[in-house]
Formats: C-alpha cells, sequence, structure tokens
C-alpha cells in the first residue's frame, strides 16, 4: 500500500467522524482575503506559498513545537503569497485549530493542505478561515474532482488541483482547474525531482491563463530559478522554511524574478 492510500483510508474514517460533529463558523469564516490566482498572475517575482509543516511521512517530526501564528505572521511580513497549513493530524501533526489560528492572524490567502475526499472537510476548511483548498488528482476519481472543485467554488474558495505527470494534468484540465500545482515529491518512494515541473510544463496550456505552481522539494534559489525557469509562477515550500534560521530572508532569497519566463 502507497504512503497516500494509508492517508486516504484514515481520511475515511476522518470523514465519518466529521459529519457526526457540528461544524463551528469561526470569525475568519468568509474573510474577504486577495485572490491567489490573482497574485500569482500579476507577480513578476516568482510567488511563495509558505507551508506550516510540523511533521511529515518522509522525515518524520520537522519543527512540532512551532508556533504557527508566529511562523505565519513572519511569512506574511516576507511577502508570502499565502500560507499553507497541514491540517491532517495523523501523518503530519497539523490540525484545523492551526490553520483557524493562522487565518485569524494573517490577511494573505490561506491554503488548507489536507487530503480532502468529502464535502465535510472543504466545509472544515471554510470555517477555519481558509480561503483555498488543495485538491490531489491521485486522490479522486474525475466525477468527486469535478464535484468537489465547483463545491469549493461555490463558497467563494480557490482551488489548487495537484498533479504529478502529464496524465494528471488533463485530469485536472478536463475538471476545469485553474490553479494547478505539480508536486515533485513521488508518494510511493517520497524521492523529490524538480524534473517532475518541467516534464508537467512542457505540455502546460499557460497561454490559456492557468497558473502553475512548483510544490515540494525547494531547498533554496536554484530550485526556485529552476522553477521559474520551467514557467512556474509559484513554488510551495515546506520543510526549508521550517528549518530555516530566517524564514524570511528564505523567502525572500526565493522571490526570484521571473524575467518574463513566468505566466
Ligand atoms: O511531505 C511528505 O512527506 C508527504 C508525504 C506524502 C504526501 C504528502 C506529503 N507532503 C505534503 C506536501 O505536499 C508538502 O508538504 C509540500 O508540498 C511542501 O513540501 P516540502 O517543501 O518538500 O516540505
Amino acid at each position: 500500500m502507497t504512503i497516500l492510500e494509508e492517508i486516504l483510508r484514515e481520511k475515511e474514517q476522518e470523514v465519518s467522524r466529521l459529519l457526526a460533529e457540528p461544524v463551528a463558523q469561526t470569525s475568519q469564516a468568509n474573510a474577504v482575503r486577495p485572490s491567489l490566482f490573482g497574485s500569482i498572475k500579476k507577480a513578476k517575482q516568482l510567488q511563495v506559498i509558505a507551508e506550516i509543516k510540523r511533521a511529515s511521512p518522509s522525515k518524520g517530526i520537522i519543527h512540532e513545537t512551532v508556533n504557527p501564528v508566529q511562523q505565519a505572521e513572519i511569512y506574511e511580513r516576507a511577502g508570502a503569497a499565502c500560507v499553507s497549513v497541514l491540517t491532517d493530524t495523523s501523518f503530519f501533526n497539523g490540525s484545523f485549530e492551526d490553520l483557524k489560528a493562522v487565518a485569524e492572524a494573517v490577511r494573505i490567502p490561506v491554503l488548507c493542505k489536507d487530503f480532502i475526499i468529502h464535502p465535510v472537510q472543504i466545509d472544515r476548511a471554510a470555517a477555519a478561515g481558509a480561503s483555498v483548498i488543495l485538491l490531489i488528482v491521485a486522490a479522486l476519481p474525475d466525477a468527486e474532482l469535478n464535484a468537489l472543485r465547483v463545491y469549493a467554488t461555490a463558497l467563494g474558495l480557490e482551488v489548487l488541483v495537484e498533479v504529478h505527470d502529464a496524465d494528471e494534468l488533463n485530469r485536472a484540465l478536463e475538471a476545469g482547474a485553474q490553479l494547478i500545482g505539480v508536486n515533485n515529491r513521488d508518494l510511493r518512494t517520497f524521492q523529490v525531482d524538480l524534473a517532475r515541473t518541467e516534464e508537467v510544463a512542457s505540455v502546460f496550456p499557460f497561454h490559456s491563463g492557468r497558473v502553475l505552481i512548483s510544490e515540494s522539494g525547494i531547498g533554496g534559489i536554484a530550485d526556485a530559478q529552476r522553477a521559474a525557469k520551467a514557467g512556474a509562477g509559484a513554488v510551495l515550500v515546506g520543510e526549508t522554511l521550517m528549518r530555516s534560521e530566517s524564514p524570511e530572508q528564505t523567502i525572500r532569497s526565493l522571490q526570484v524574478d521571473l524575467g518574463g519566463s513566468g505566466q
């Protein structure tokens, strides 16, 4: 069984639990935030989606004691386009409480980074103050991918659709995705390879106005430049920021010029 299959099995149980609990709206539910798509689209520098990541299946504990509010405030000060919050508890030690606390602290877009298979998870994300949700093509049959995207959009959320290769890109496009992330991490071997971004970028319909984001394994300026050169308008960065002594400087160093090669 792959790690994704394991996570999805756990998510089915989580969905049953969530369906049995009332959704508590927070003060940040429906807060107006800038559009992530819009800010990437108009940017002249590579944008950074900065992640709160306490732990992961591939690395174990990364920064268990992080204060998500302080970390998110640093990200916002450094000009991050969005804060990504991992809300899965079983595999990433995250929570919807982290998401809610971050959404109350920052004004930039907030991404609920989870493994979404059911509308109730989208309700939770919205109630906790997210303005963007993630849908993973590898985790969803076409009909559900489309239905969940439509559901989230109707709630006023933006949807980042994650792919791993050109076939999944086609499925994302069929489902109407506008914000598309390429995850550089192989979910079977955990190996990260920016060639995945380059491979998908080589067939990406940039002319259609869609936005490409390179996710995972961004370790420094050289990786940011490589993603930008491939045509990415943004990178999603977790571990590097969580381990950085100065996440602010690290973010600024990744905001490389797109030099006309971007979106
Ligand atoms: O990070 C993992 O080990 C992982 C394993 C299985 C599924 C997803 C996983 N990560 C989620 C993410 O997409 C990353 O947190 C995100 O792209 C940032 O990656 P990184 O900058 O490499 O921490």
